[in-house]
């Protein structure tokens, strides 16, 4: 599957001098990638080490780690849930066995892959990753992108090295905006790290011999079929996840005099974009961390005692603006969330997605969004409902009207 570019240009104008280190450019202009790569890792409970935590992993590490990436850390924050990171192209969270790397720009978060590992296994007590999610959305100039990251397909083909039943999808229409995940869950019957410990997997590699009884000697059909009831069977011993779910919603085209709060030339502190523009009304409770790049861009993390998160990531140049909302609070009702997000924003185009799993208080968010046809302005025009690694997912697409 070929990388698209998007296809829909910016009616918006307006000039910018920005000389970031993440920058590519065309002769003619200067550009930055807004859209990010997302990363999260779920380690499953080691039951040998009941004090495994990723926060054990000491700072010197993860700047080490971030190198690799090609970005560094430039403000923390933490509370007794959760560690949480503004970068120098967006952010990491860390808590206990879930990790959240989210790069923008030129970054390489897979790059990280095996050492992530690596340190969840020496210095943190995880084996084994339970799930695994790897999103993004279209980027608006591929060509610029550097190895693995170059095109879905060689993301996809990067991840697959590690993973004997990964799964890839991309949602949307995939010559304008669209969204590419790759997902890992054990529990979904999947694999395990580096393909070694799989229930299945290990039965075929020592030799029919080893296989169970129910699964010897039987035709192909059949041994699929006891295949699929000893996943089946194994699922059902799983007790209930712990609730989860993540809300992002991805937009551009944003509105000019919006974007251009989160400039030097209209604010002189980070504090003052996120009160100007009512960053710090879209979710009560949150302790923010924020960051105002000269001369424009912007960057927060939001944590709540909970564990909460939030965070929010703005490209303001008028030629390629983007703004990417996330976070994991947990709602029956998303609407009043998105429709406050787009009213900070003012997107020309957005695309929301919602994962859930059926412990979440989120689990009839399809329904919710299948009801959401227009939003103040804002028309649908896209939507999908999928379920992947036992989560409930939907995707939908908006523009603004009249555009
Ligand atoms: C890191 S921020 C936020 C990126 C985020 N992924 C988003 O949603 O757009 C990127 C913005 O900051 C600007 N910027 C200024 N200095 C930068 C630096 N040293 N590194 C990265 N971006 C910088 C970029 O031009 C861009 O407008």
């Amino acid at each position: 599957m070929a990388e698209t570019e998007d296809i829909s240009s910016s009616s918006c104008s307006g000039s910018s001098s920005n000389n970031s280190s993440t920058s590519g450019s065309r002769e003619d202009m200067h550009f930055f990638e807004g859209v990010e790569k997302l990363l999260e890792i779920w380690f499953e409970p080691n039951p040998a080490d009941q004090g495994a935590d990723l926060r054990k992993i000491p700072r010197p590490m993860w700047d080490a780690l971030l190198k690799r990436v090609r970005c560094e850390i430039i403000s923390f924050t933490r509370n007794e849930q959760i560690d949480a990171y503004v970068l120098s192209e967006s952010s990491m969270f860390v808590s206990k066995r879930r990790w959240i790397l989210k790069t923008c720009g030129t970054t390489t978060p897979l790059e990280c892959f095996e050492p992530l590992l690596r340190l969840a296994y020496e210095i943190a007590g995880y084996n084994e990753i339970e799930d695994l999610f790897y999103s993004r959305k279209n980027y608006k100039r591929p060509e610029l992108q550097i190895s693995p990251h170059r095109g879905f397909e060689e993301e996809v083909s990067f991840l697959d090295r590690y993973f004997d039943d990964g799964r890839a999808y991309s949602l949307g229409a995939i010559n304008r905006d669209c969204w590419h995940l790759y997902t890992m869950s054990r529990g979904g019957g999947g694999s395990d790290v580096l393909k070694r410990n799989s229930h299945i997997h290990l039965l075929y590699q020592n030799g029919q011999q080893e296989l169970p009884y129910e699964l010897m000697e039987q035709p192909a059909e059949q041994l699929q079929e006891a295949e699929l009831q000893m996943m089946e069977s194994d699922m059902m011993m799983q007790p209930l996840p712990d609730p989860d779910q993540t809300i992002e919603i991805l937009m551009t085209e944003l509105d000019p005099k919006v974007m251009a709060i989160f400039t030097k030339e209209e604010c002189s502190t980070a504090n003052e974009a996120t009160e100007k523009s009512g960053i710090h009304l879209l979710i009560p409770g949150m302790v923010i961390d924020d960051y105002l790049f000269d001369p424009c861009g912007y960057s927060m993390n939001g944590i709540s005692k909970s564990g909460c998160y939030m965070t929010i990531h703005i490209t303001p140049e008028p030629q390629f603006s983007y703004v990417s909302f996330e976070s994991n609070i947990a709602s029956s009702a998303y609407a009043g969330l998105i429709s406050r997000v787009i009213r900070t924003f003012q997107p020309g185009k957005f695309i929301v997605t919602v994962f859930a799993n059926q412990t979440s208080q989120a689990a009839n968010a399809n329904r919710e969004i299948e009801n959401l046809g227009t939003i103040d302005q804002w028309k649908r025009r896209d939507i999908q409902y999928s379920r992947v690694s036992g989560y409930d997912l939907t995707y939908a697409q908006y523009c603004k009207y009249p555009s």
